[in-house]
């Protein structure tokens, strides 16, 4: 093995890779060997370095089918999504999943990487020989996803030490971790853009390319011993696309085991994998080595003739056109009885029941370890450190919490300057009203989060799958995200309307109260995010749920005259335990006459104590994490 470096494959580039037309056509190259001498040439991959070994995948008569709803006829049918595919993927092999668009490639990686959660799959999958456990999943298999799924405010060396953190064992030195992250950046090319904000797509960051180079390392930084990827050249150029393969495939000769979806790899790029597997509505129509023999086989099908091969097309490009053209003439099922006839179906066949029974001795990762994420006090430090600590320095962020606070509490004092100190009958009214706003605004103003935490829910659930942390840890890290700039902001706001109104209760309370309901706010919007499926309704469900709270709190409506049927309600509001603990400190001690009695009587309120309205707030607040806790980890709305 040599060393793998990039100068290697620029050079290659500069000399133009050849086009292959194929072995045996006159002047044609075999792109395989000549990729394969460059890969020879690749010195120890990162993996290899750190003693990674990669992993054998067996995976036999892999089938699997969901229920499809049309709709137009609002109709439901069964669709077999993969037919009994059948092959191997080994260690120290890098190898192509092709095939056109929709033709069960991502289904595959997904049933592999344990990963698909619809429909019905049957058949077996094997890693060294054994079904793979969950743990054994996300310790030791890397999925490069199609979609990148990175935390947008950190650089692309924050992301990857962030995760280095959460994935390596924690009694690691943060110097050899270091090291590795280093390692990885020199390794994928990263080094300009280290620096770089990640971005997303309303703040430019890195670019597409960097993005998935970013992706792919973040899955290599725990040495996985396979590494699954999602179409990891789409979207890039192809000088980037090639470079993305040639690093594969260095890892590849480091030891990882490399499956990865491609759509038309340049004649370089195809070049560099080892083995093939294409296929067609879910059929494997060809399983074997990639280069020469895959050529071969393709251009003696009947299907080729219809296909000639043409100068300037390349090999990769070639073989999918003539089967998404044969596919289109409806030819999958022929293509795929053509290969069962096959000696590569057969061979792919023995080898397959050979490796699946070869149990490596002493692969003790095989046994999966139990914990699969690591202790929660730890990933909650990794993350208020690299996240937290972050988005506090983040203007957006800050402008999201702080402004809307102090412009309300500006209105809010403008509009009832010094009516706290007036007792008169007149002016009651108004005290209550600035009171229900004082808790109305802040359970409206929690609105503001549900777009945030629905827009990170796939890197949420990347990561989870992952194994960076488990759901509890990740929903405690966001509250107190938001509890940490909460507080302040509170703080300021209430001392403003509490001393220009001029209210005569416990400043303390009045604050508390205020700060309550807006932790209850943030509570409700990670319950409302939790359960619904999009942005459009966790916003439509925040609007119903939290202005349905403001008919029930005491004010717009006196609680005796609430319709019996609706009173239900009123024990499911937070904001009437709140208004009424703010009603309580504002009036408790000088309760004024009012309307036939005193104010506290005429709203209800009258001999209640304090405390029980708050803890009945702070119950709702704990109450609503627990929930939000429990969608979060048992609804999926990330079907795949
Ligand atoms: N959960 C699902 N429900 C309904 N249809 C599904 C589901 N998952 C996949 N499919 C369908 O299965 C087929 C294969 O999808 P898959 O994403 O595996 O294809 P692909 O080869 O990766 O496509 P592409 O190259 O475009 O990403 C598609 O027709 C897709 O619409």
């Amino acid at each position: 093995m040599g060393a793998l470096s990039m100068p290697l494959f620029d050079v290659e580039l500069a000399r133009g890779a050849p086009v292959d037309a194929g072995p045996g056509a006159p002047g044609g190259t075999s792109t395989a060997s000549t990729s394969a001498a460059a890969a020879s040439e690749c010195g120890d991959g990162w993996a290899a370095q750190d003693g990674a070994r990669g992993v054998c995948i067996t995976v036999k008569e892999l089938s699997c089918s969901v229920v499809s709803r049309s709709c137009l006829s609002r109709t439901t049918k069964t669709v077999q999504l993969l037919h009994g595919v059948t092959g191997y993927f080994e260690p120290g092999c890098m190898a192509a999943l092709m095939g056109p668009s929709g033709s069960g490639k991502t289904t595959c990686l997904d049933l592999i990487a344990g990963r698909k959660n619809s429909g019905q799959a049957c058949g077996e999958i094997r890693f060294g020989g054994a079904p793979p456990s969950e743990a054994f999943l996300r310790r030791c298999v890397g999925y490069v996803e199609q979609f990148d799924t990175l935390l947008p405010i950190l650089s692309v060396e924050e992301m990857l030490m962030y995760t280095c953190q959460l994935k390596r064992a924690r009694q690691e030195s943060w110097e050899s971790k270091k090291a590795a992250v280093e390692e990885l950046i020199r390794k994928l090319a990263l080094e300009t853009c280290r620096a770089t904000r990640i971005g997303d797509p309303l703040r430019k960051g890195i670019s597409g390319g960097e993005a998935k180079r970013t992706s792919i390392a973040v899955q290599l930084i725990s040495s996985p011993r396979a590494l699954l990827l999602d179409e990891p050249t789409s979207g890039l150029d192809s000088f980037t696309a090639n470079e993305v393969l040639y690093v594969l495939k260095g890892l590849a000769e480091g030891g990882v085991t490399i499956l990865a979806t491609v759509h038309s790899p340049s004649s370089y790029g195809f070049g560099l994998f080892d083995s093939l597997m294409v296929l067609l509505r879910g059929r494997v129509v060809y399983f074997g080595p990639s280069g020469g023999e895959a050529l071969d086989y393709v251009a003696g099908l009947p299907a080729a003739a219809a296909v000639p091969r043409q100068r300037g097309i390349g090999d990769a490009e070639w073989i999918v056109g003539l089967f998404t053209r044969a596919d289109r003439a409806g030819e999958a099922e022929a293509l795929a009885g053509a290969y069962k006839q096959s000696k590569w179906h057969a061979a792919a066949l023995a080898a397959t029941e050979r490796l699946a029974g070869e149990r490596p001795n002493g692969d003790a990762s095989l046994a999966a370890p139990a914990a699969t994420a690591p202790p929660w006090w730890w990933a909650l430090l990794i993350l208020f450190k690299y996240r937290t600590l972050r988005l506090y320095r983040t203007k957006d962020f800050l402008m999201a919490r702080f402004p809307d606070k102090i412009v309300q509490a500006l209105v809010l004092s403008s509009l009832y300057f010094g009516a706290g100190a007036n007792s008169s009958i007149l002016n009651l009214v108004n005290i209550a009203a600035v009171l229900f706003m004082w808790t109305a605004v802040p359970a409206f103003g929690a609105a503001a989060y549900c777009p945030s935490i629905v827009l990170e829910r796939p890197l949420f659930i990347r990561e989870r799958q992952d194994g960076l942390y488990r759901t509890g840890v990740y929903l405690l890290s966001r509250v107190l995200e938001e509890l940490g700039v909460m507080l302040p902001g509170s703080l300021a706001a209430a001392a403003i309307v509490f001393f220009a109104v001029r209210f005569q209760g416990s400043f303390l309370v009045f604050w508390v109260v205020y700060a309550s309901i807006l932790c209850c706010g943030i509570a409700i919007a990670h319950m409302v995010a939790a359960v619904s499926p999009t942005m459009e309704l966790a916003n439509a469900g925040m609007a119903a749920y939290v202005g349905g709270m403001l008919f029930f709190s005491g004010l717009l409506i006196r609680i005796p005259d609430i319709p019996s049927w609706w009173r239900w309600f009123m024990w499911i509001d937070p904001l009437h335990y709140a208004f009424k603990a703010a009603m309580l400190n504002e009036f408790g001690k000088r309760d004024p006459p009012f309307v036939g009695g005193t104010l506290l009587e005429f709203y209800e309120m009258a001999g209640a104590a304090l405390w029980a309205p708050f803890a009945t707030v702070w119950a709702f607040f704990l109450g609503y994490i627990l929930l939000a806790g429990l969608f979060m980890s048992v609804l999926q709305h990330h079907k795949r």
